[in-house]
């Protein structure tokens, strides 16, 4: 036998077809949100959290916007039951925010849970017990009736000890394992507690079906959702609830499809904390409904700060690739991701009031308090002009043209690849001043005095060699005398390619900034930059950066030609 062989299918298609939500398109309002970060995740981390630490983690929930939140497992631990005391007795519970806790179907465990609800506002009561065949058969040992027994015999414990203790409850319960049972076993055991409970409009109940193991692909969850749905007794007064795991790692998907079938409320994770492979991650869920334009009525406006206050009251770390919190999602470091983006900017800024359809962006960064600069455009040898430019002119304030930029982009992806590392923006700065501004080697720009006659009769004084030379030239600008001179006297040859100039403002200081690229004989073109307070001089100083290209060029050229 072949080791995959010993697999079979280990979930329950429904009776009759349930693919009713196949025909929607979009969840077009937000759930009700549930959190049991402080239950489900709590219970699965390494160290669970401490008083201080559940305190802090309750009031980012409280923050973020849940009106639900599981707080933990009261019967559990002290610390558990410490914490559900002091929410209680420090009043810590805002008006609008309803807890929740989990208790199995013990009566000394409930008991003990509703010792700790004591005088609480509202709280859901959250029942549950195992009723998937693997689990009655194994952990259990008992028939299909003795788990309904189990079930029914909680339901009733909680109406005893509610009417018992201070405070408004609301009874929830989930068939455990619900994925690995038989649809209509588990519609039975639901329908069963429902009618211990006999809900109305007045006094609704939780029905919460989890997919505690992931056992299928999405659209069977669906289908068992529907399909429970359809058939549950007083459906009017039940919330139907769903609780979803990413063992397969279809937890978002099996949420989705789930809402599409019926479910109307979430229990799920900040980041998918939880058991094994985690909850269902609610950030994801809330920001998918976010970026299709539907208000998800939480807050993640600043989802780093959330993101760090996570990892370290969990230990835990949120994974680069994570989806809208990860360091890297919004990255690109690939030239045409980057060339793409740039230009998506820039139309956005042509336009007014579109939609956002940024190329490769699902949302807009910035709402969720995502930097464009350092979080979006990183270079590394992948990347190409688009993005280097961009950096460039974002950071620096040098507008290059055009060609100018992919002579630069091959610039510092060259160093990129020979170094095999990123470049900082800091380093991509460096690799500009140090490669095109202002360059005097081998000649030194001094100053140039022209007088204007006929055309210009232009005196360049250059420092060259060691030596300081005065050249003369002649051109119908002051730019094309000093030109000329250089040509002369030099010996070299080129033709003005492209010339562009632009302010650029630095602290106080506002300098010219001048760009030229110059065409040499073979064809090639070197390009120069030049900065300067006065608008001519900057322009000088990027035709000297240009032909001092050159001129190394062809001394490199020559050196060859000798060896
Ligand atoms: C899918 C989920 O995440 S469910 C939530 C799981 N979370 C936790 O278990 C965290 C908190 N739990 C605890 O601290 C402990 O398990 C306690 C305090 C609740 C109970 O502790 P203990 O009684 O010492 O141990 P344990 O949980 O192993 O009890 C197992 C017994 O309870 C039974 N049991 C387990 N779950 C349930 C349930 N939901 N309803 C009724 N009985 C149950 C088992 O069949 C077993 O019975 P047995 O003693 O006759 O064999
Ligand atoms: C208690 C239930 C809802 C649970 O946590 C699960 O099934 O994963």
């Amino acid at each position: 036998m072949e080791k995959f062989e010993k697999y079979s299918r280990s979930y329950f298609i429904p009776p009759v077809k349930s693919m009713k939500w196949m025909e929607k398109e979009y969840i077009t309002e937000a759930p009700l949100w549930c959190s049991v970060d402080l239950r489900d995740g709590n219970q699965a981390l390494v160290v669970p959290l401490t008083l201080e630490e559940k305190l802090e983690y309750f009031q980012l929930l409280v923050k973020i916007g849940f009106k639900e939140i599981e707080v933990g497992f009261p019967a559990a631990s002290e610390t558990e039951y410490t914490f559900l005391r002091t929410l209680i007795e420090q009043n810590l519970i805002p008006d609008d925010v309803t807890i929740q806790v989990l208790t199995q179907s013990r009566d000394h465990i409930i008991k003990k849970t509703f010792e700790s609800l004591q005088g609480v506002k509202k709280a859901v009561v959250h029942l549950y017990n195992s009723t998937s065949v693997a689990q009655r058969e194994q952990v259990f040992r008992k028939s299909k009736e003795e788990i309904v027994d189990i079930a029914v015999t909680g339901a009733k414990l909680l109406q005893k000890y509610a009417a018992e203790t201070e405070g408004e409850f609301v009874f929830q319960y989930s068939p455990e394992s619900f994925t690995g049972t038989e649809m209509e076993f588990a519609l039975d055991i639901c329908n069963r507690v429902l009618d211990v409970w006999q809900p109305t409009a007045e006094n609704q109940v939780i029905i919460n079906l989890p997919a505690t193991v992931s056992h299928s692909m999405p659209h069977v969850y669906a289908s068992q959702i529907e399909y429970i749905s359809d058939h549950l007794s007083y459906r009017d007064n039940v919330i139907l609830s769903i609780h979803p795991h990413n063992d397969r790692g279809s937890g978002i998907a099996d949420a989705e499809l789930a809402v599409l079938a019926g479910g109307q409320r979430i229990e799920g994770t900040l980041f998918g904390n939880g058991e094994r492979t985690g909850n269902v991650d609610i950030v994801t869920l809330a920001l998918n409904l976010y970026s299709h334009g539907v208000d998800p009525k939480l807050h993640f406006e600043n989802v780093i700060e959330i993101m760090e206050t996570y990892e370290r009251l969990t230990k835990m770390k949120v994974h680069e690739r994570h989806p809208y919190a990860g360091k890297l999602v919004f990255t690109a470091f690939s030239g045409s991701h980057q060339d793409a983006i740039t230009k998506g900017f820039k139309w956005r800024e042509e336009k007014e009031n579109v939609a956002w359809n940024v190329p490769y962006l699902v949302i807009d960064p910035k709402d969720i308090g995502r930097e464009y600069e350092g979080d979006i455009i990183r270079i590394n040898s992948q990347s190409g002009k688009g993005g280097i430019g961009y950096l460039l002119e974002q950071q620096y304030g040098f507008d290059l043209p055009p060609k100018m930029r992919e002579h630069f982009g091959y610039a510092v992806k060259n160093v990129s690849d020979h170094e095999n590392k990123e470049l900082m923006p800091i380093e991509i700065y460096d690799i500009f001043i140090n490669g095109y501004v202002n360059i005097a080697d081998p000649i030194q720009f001094i100053q140039s005095k022209s007088a204007k006659n006929e055309n210009y009769d232009t005196i360049v004084s250059v420092k060259y060699e060691g030596s300081q030379l005065e050249i003369p030239g002649v051109g119908n600008g002051r730019l094309d005398a000093v030109s000329n001179a250089l040509q002369t006297k030099f010996g070299i040859e080129f033709a003005d390619l492209e010339y562009k100039q632009h302010a650029q403002e630095m602290g106080s200081k506002s300098n010219a900034v001048s760009y030229i690229g110059i065409k040499d004989q073979n064809g090639t073109v070197h390009w120069g930059c030049g900065i300067d307070t006065d608008i001519m001089t900057s322009s000088i100083r990027a035709l000297f950066s240009a032909v001092n290209a050159l001129m190394k060029r062809n001394r490199k050229m020559e050196a060859i030609a000798h060896k």
